[in-house]
């Protein structure tokens, strides 16, 4: 008994004066415990004025009568949060442009180098994102068989959803109607996202399996890495309603066209690309973005991060390529000013529609000294070279000794359109 209460006087829990002995009769005390009944209870430091509390031994162990212990074990520790079955990790998707969105905000600084998600995380955090969650566009799609083991060479989809009301073909939803300071006004962020509420389902490019970059990201290299971390570009695609965006990404991931009704997208999401580069893996985070007009000002968050932009219309749609020229200034207002920006005409396949010609496409290009090329996501043609010149022109970046002559995407692009006879459209 001496030793538990020398034990315990230690520990503090004895804050009447000393020498004093409190007795279990001690007003507003309670009785002492059964194992302490006869002992000498004394007050818990947590007992109130006129409140009370004994403490004694019971089965031999201090027990104080008042806090049940608490103050002879010290304070309780929060407890920390049982990890879930499946969930790598809490993190939150960075979003490009120097924030993470939570509940709906855009929080402080992206982390540099943050490592990309892994599905699991993906999946998981996507019910956090502004965009997905305030669609209520439904349940997000299922990501990779094992969530659970993160790595940072992980790629990830998480794709925004798809608009069952959208409209076919462009459809002058460019940013030619309104100025960006009218969207940013009107347009209101998230809020415009949750007018699609309830009328979005998932991307049906799922198909071939939702995580096939995740796992070729995972096949690169042994231990799943295979590319060099600096190597990682935020590529986005832009444009018109309907101009192909969605069809040119998973053309380019998949290889394969899905044809049928359109639906548009709604907020964004991206997927991750893995692509040999000279010898070198570069990793594309491709971004496929919402091209109505009521995401606008979603997307621009996502411009300042990006270091390319593919810039698209629809060689059947004078509407879309007359809109790029507003494009072309709203990527200037918000994206980095080194951003590699190419201009795609797709849908170079409808050659019976073609309503912009070729020159058209190739001299505002010119206009722009940006990289032009007329595309096709339903049969393929240039689909992998713009990807591709954009990777190298950014693995070029990254890695060219500054004293090395310059990457010349221009130049690449022609050089390699002859090479594969491609010049039929463009
Ligand atoms: N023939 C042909 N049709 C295409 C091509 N690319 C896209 N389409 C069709 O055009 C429609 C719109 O394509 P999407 O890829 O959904 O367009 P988007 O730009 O992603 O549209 P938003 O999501 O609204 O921004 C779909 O019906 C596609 O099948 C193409 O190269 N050739």
């Amino acid at each position: 008994w001496e030793l538990a209460a020398r034990s315990l006087s230690a520990q503090g829990c004895l804050p009447t004066p000393p020498g004093r002995t409190v007795h279990a009769s001690h007003p507003g005390g309670r009785a002492a415990s059964p194992g302490g009944e006869g002992r000498e209870p004394r007050l818990c430091p947590s007992t109130t004025a006129n409140g009370g509390g004994t403490w004694g031994l019971e089965r031999d162990q201090p027990f104080c009568g008042n806090c049940r212990g608490s103050c002879l074990r010290g304070p309780e520790l929060p407890r920390p949060p049982r990890p879930r079955a499946g969930l790598a990790s809490p993190r939150l998707p960075p979003i490009p442009g120097g924030g993470t969105l939570r509940g709906g905000e855009h929080g402080g600084g992206d982390e540099p180098g943050t490592a990309p998600l892994s599905c699991g995380e993906l999946d998981r955090a996507k019910l956090s994102r502004a965009v997905l969650n305030r669609t209520q566009a439904g349940r997000p799609q299922p990501c990779c068989a094992e969530p659970s083991r993160a790595a940072p060479d992980r790629g990830g989809r998480d794709w925004g959803e798809r608009d069952r009301t959208g409209q076919g073909g462009a459809n002058g939803t460019g940013p030619g109607r309104a100025g960006p300071g009218a969207v940013r006004g009107a347009e209101g962020g998230a809020g415009a996202v949750r007018g699609a509420a309830g009328a979005a389902r998932s991307l049906p490019a799922a198909g071939a399996g939702p995580c096939s970059s995740a796992m070729e990201a995972r096949a690169a290299g042994p231990g799943g890495a295979g590319y060099n971390e600096a190597l990682l570009h935020k590529t986005i695609l832009v444009g018109d309603s309907g101009v192909g965006k969605t069809s040119l990404l998973v053309q380019f991931d998949q290889g394969k066209f899905i044809p049928g009704s359109f639906s548009a997208t709604v907020g964004i999401g991206f997927t991750n690309k893995v692509v040999a580069v000279d010898g070198v893996k570069v990793k594309l985070q491709i971004w496929d973005t919402a091209g109505q007009e009521r995401f606008r000002s979603v997307t621009h968050a996502y411009y300042r991060d990006a270091q390319a932009l593919l810039l698209l219309y629809d060689i059947t749609s004078k509407m879309s390529f007359d809109n790029i020229r507003a494009w072309l200034t709203e990527i200037h207002e918000y994206a980095q000013k080194d951003v590699v920006i190419m201009l795609l005409g797709n849908k170079a396949d409808v050659s019976s529609e073609r309503a912009v010609r070729t020159e058209d496409g190739a001299s505002l290009a010119r206009e722009y000294g940006v990289p032009f090329m007329e595309t096709s996501a339903k049969t393929g043609m240039n689909v992998e070279l713009a990807f591709l010149a954009i990777a190298k022109e950014l693995k070029q970046r990254a890695m060219q000794p500054p004293d090395e002559p310059r990457f010349q995407i221009h130049d690449y692009i022609e050089s390699q359109k002859k090479k594969s006879g491609c010049c039929a459209f463009a």
